[in-house]
């Protein structure tokens, strides 16, 4: 532990806090000045909001299930749940809208937990497919379900605020297991009921 303005913090706290420090003399400005002062202590509080899914197990959002639902056997989709990451390349964020849907077998997951399953894995450092992927892994793993689709659009600070500069440029990416991967007419219509 160490001393910061009075308040104990840990060791790893007080170095993070001046790298941030670092970070902005490197860019030509007086970390020092008053309007910069606090700015690495809220850098590294809000590095915990972006990075809060390392804390998070998504498979327990989705271990309470629902086995009474009159039978329902059709798609179950949650459209457009929007969530913001961040590219393990340059730390730029990642924003965008995620599709998730599934075809249960014999239980249901209350909805709410479809978003959070999204939430979780994108509070992380990561690249979109690999963000895609996990998502309709781990649904397709404890839900056990007929087939799960997940489809995510998102534009890339890394494209629209540096690099190659082009602003309004969408990524798409889909993970499509059991059914939807096998069954043609099984994945045109969950695509369809997405909006594509
Ligand atoms: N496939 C994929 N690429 C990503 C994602 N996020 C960022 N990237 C890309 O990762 C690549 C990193 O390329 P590098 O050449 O190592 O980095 P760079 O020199 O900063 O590249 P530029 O962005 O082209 O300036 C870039 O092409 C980014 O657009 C993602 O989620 N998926
Ligand atoms: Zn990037």
């Amino acid at each position: 532990m160490t001393k910061s303005a009075g308040v104990q913090i840990s060791k790893e706290e007080a170095a993070a806090r001046d790298a941030v420090r670092t970070l902005i003399r490197w860019s030509g400005e007086d970390p020092d000045r008053e309007g910069l002062r606090d700015t690495p202590e809220r850098v590294v509080r809000a590095f915990l909001e972006y990075f809060r899914g390392y804390e998070e197990d998504p498979v327990i959002y989705l271990s309470r299930t629902f086995e009474e639902v009159s039978g329902y056997d059709e798609v179950v989709l949650l459209r457009n749940i929007p969530f913001v990451s961040h590219c393990e390349h340059h730390l730029a964020p990642i924003i965008g809208k995620a599709h998730v849907a599934y075809l249960p077998h014999d239980k249901v997951v209350g909805i709410s937990k479809l978003a959070r399953v999204v939430h979780a894995y994108a509070r992380r450092m990561q690249v979109q497919e690999r963000l895609t992927a996990q998502i309709g892994d781990c649904i397709t793993k404890v839900l056990e379900p007929e087939g799960v689709a997940v489809v995510i659009e998102a534009t890339h600070g890394c494209m629209t605020c540096r690099g190659v500069e082009t602003p309004e440029v969408i990524m798409t990416t889909s993970r499509m297991t059991g059914v939807f991967r096998e069954d043609d007419k099984a994945r045109r219509e969950v695509l369809s009921l997405m909006g594509f």
